[in-house]
């Protein structure tokens, strides 16, 4: 493993994970909670989820863009949109409204246009793989190539299996068992 990915990690064991009684946003329980919005607003851990997640992705072919749900992924958009540049890859970003707007130009895909264009929906954090398959509903009506789905912790819960069954590659930074966590 990498140096920026183990310094990644020891970010998110310190800072991002919670132990408690928790509800999920699928409704489900939980024992812990990965706060990755403590680590991706962070201006010393951004860059290094940047790196990470470019690095997880470098090896898909032409993709134009990057981004999510709003708004655990976006600012791993951001990072990835960034550190992008930084390491020569082109990837512009853009966000998906959980509603489509309902003023102005009523868009529910913000950011550049999309329609034919090869795009990885980010996610910060996957446990039933609901919000990306949400945000690839919104894509695909925009006429957007989804060409994979990419996590940067995933929970082992069921997210990997549902986004492949739905068709669509899964990547993940960061698992379970790099977190110390129990599977
Ligand atoms: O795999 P899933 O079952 O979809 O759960 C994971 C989602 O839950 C969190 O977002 P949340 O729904 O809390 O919304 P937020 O990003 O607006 O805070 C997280 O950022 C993921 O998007
Ligand atoms: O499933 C979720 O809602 C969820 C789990 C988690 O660990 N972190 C998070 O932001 N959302």
């Amino acid at each position: 493993m990498n140096t920026t990915k183990q310094q990644l990690i020891a970010h998110i064991s310190e800072t991002a994970v919670f132990h408690g009684d928790f509800t999920l946003t699928s409704g489900k329980k939980a024992s812990y909670y990965i706060d990755l919005r403590k680590v991706s607003l962070d201006y010393r851990v951004a860059p290094l989820i940047g790196q990470v997640m470019v690095d997880l992705i470098s090896e898909i072919p032409d993709v134009y863009a990057v981004g999510g749900l709003t708004m655990g992924a976006d600012p791993i958009a951001a990072a990835v949109l960034h550190q992008g540049v930084a390491l020569g890859k082109g990837y512009h970003a853009f966000v998906v409204r959980k509603e489509p707007k309902d003023h102005g130009r009523g868009r529910q895909v913000e950011g550049p246009e999309l329609e034919g264009k090869r795009v990885v929906v980010l996610e910060d954090t996957s446990t039933t793989g609901g919000s990306p398959l949400a945000a690839i509903e919104a894509l695909k009506k925009v006429g957007a190539e989804v060409v994979g789905v990419a996590v940067v912790v995933d929970r082992n819960t069921g997210a990997k299996e549902i986004i492949e069954a739905a068709g669509y590659p899964y990547y993940y930074a960061i698992g379970l068992s790099d977190l110390g966590l129990p599977q």
